[in-house]
């Protein structure tokens, strides 16, 4: 997501939900973050979820000012997973600043979903998780019991109930909204969280395209890709002056499902007219030598075949333009 993504403010611009709007009757839509200690299973349980489906668009609706991680799309639902760094108890003021940047993007989110290894004792950093969510106000906090297939079915109940202990220990006997088992690189259940957080979001129409899942990783190795193409050859007249980013990947419609074909989009920057002509080349041939180039390395990538789509712009003077820095993810 570019920078200017994460300074947009919190908002459901209704004309931006209209943008979007299905007409699903009872269609649930919201944002959703994943807390829990360090290696709980929170990465796997997200990819789980978004499914190695393709990658997106890092610059549509400006729903939220934080990174966003992925999107489940239901035939009734979209989740939005929201990112947040990790939350841990604070040793130090950084840790301190930490986890009042989590508690900010907690505040944001529709619901807080809890992930606890089915194979690990419950630790003070659980508690101290537990404390921290409960007080981010009202809202549905579902305890997710992860890596389900690590532990027999009898400590798997244990373990449950010990969650469900600790839940209502630190909400005065209310307990958590949900308690559910997954284990995500088994498939179990991956399906049933999904659904279950789903009701918990508000009615709403969706909230991005459907289709689109947000990857700011393989945005960024695009770009790159992109990037590294376009200097080969050229290394030496304009290495900083040149950037890339990228606009859009969206799956083209009409596909068949076992060959889909993605869109890529990909903007270069260059500083100055001059350089636009290098990097476009007699009639158009260098340009299409970059995406000669780039192009199998981002199929092989995002794991689908590539129509890329490039466009040279000259951003004068980039460089030196603090605003245009933060636009290109500087
Ligand atoms: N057996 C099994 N292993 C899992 C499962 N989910 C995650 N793991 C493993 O647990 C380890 C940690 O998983 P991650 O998903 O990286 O955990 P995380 O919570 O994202 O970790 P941080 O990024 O450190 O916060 C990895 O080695 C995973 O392969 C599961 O359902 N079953």
């Amino acid at each position: 997501m570019s920078n200017e993504n994460r300074g947009a403010a919190p908002h459901r611009a209704e004309a931006e939900r209209e943008e979007f709007a299905e007409p699903v009757e009872g269609f649930r839509a919201g944002f959703l973050s994943f807390v829990g200690r360090p290696n709980a299973g929170k990465s796997t349980l997200t990819n789980a979820l978004v499914g190695d489906k393709v990658a997106i668009t890092s610059n549509k609706p400006q729903t939220t000012r934080h990174a966003i991680r992925g999107i489940v799309h239901g035939s009734d639902f979209q989740l939005v997973l929201v990112d947040t760094p990790g939350l841990h108890r604070p040793r130090t003021l950084l840790g301190k600043r930490l986890n009042e940047l989590v508690a900010q993007t907690l505040a944001d989110v529709d619901a807080i979903a809890f992930c606890i290894p089915a194979d690990e004792p419950i630790g003070p950093g659980d508690r101290f998780i537990a404390q921290h969510i409960r007080d981010m106000g009202r809202k549905p906090l579902i305890a997710i019991v992860t890596k389900a297939d690590r532990v027999s079915r009898q400590a798997l109940g244990e373990q449950l109930l010990a969650v469900q202990k600790l839940g209502e220990s630190v909400t005065d006997g209310e307990g958590w909204t949900e308690i559910i088992p997954v284990s995500a690189t088994a498939g179990f259940q991956v399906d049933e969280v999904a659904r279950v957080l789903a009701q918990h979001m508000p009615v709403s129409p969706p909230l991005y395209p459907l289709g689109s899942v947000t990857d700011d990783e393989d945005a960024k190795i695009v770009s790159e890709l992109v990037r590294e193409a376009a200097l080969e050859g050229v290394r030496d007249e304009l290495p900083h002056s040149l950037a890339a980013t990228v606009e859009e990947i969206l799956p083209r419609e009409g596909r068949p499902a076992d060959r889909p074909l993605l869109d890529v989009r990909v903007t270069v920057y260059v500083e100055r007219p001059s350089q636009k002509a290098i990097i476009i080349g007699k009639g158009g041939s260098r340009l299409k030598h970059i995406g000669a180039t780039a192009r199998p390395e981002i199929e092989r990538r995002l794991g689908s075949q590539v129509h890329l789509d490039l466009h040279v712009k000259v951003l004068k003077d980039w460089q030196r333009d603090p605003k245009q820095l933060n636009r290109l993810g500087f």
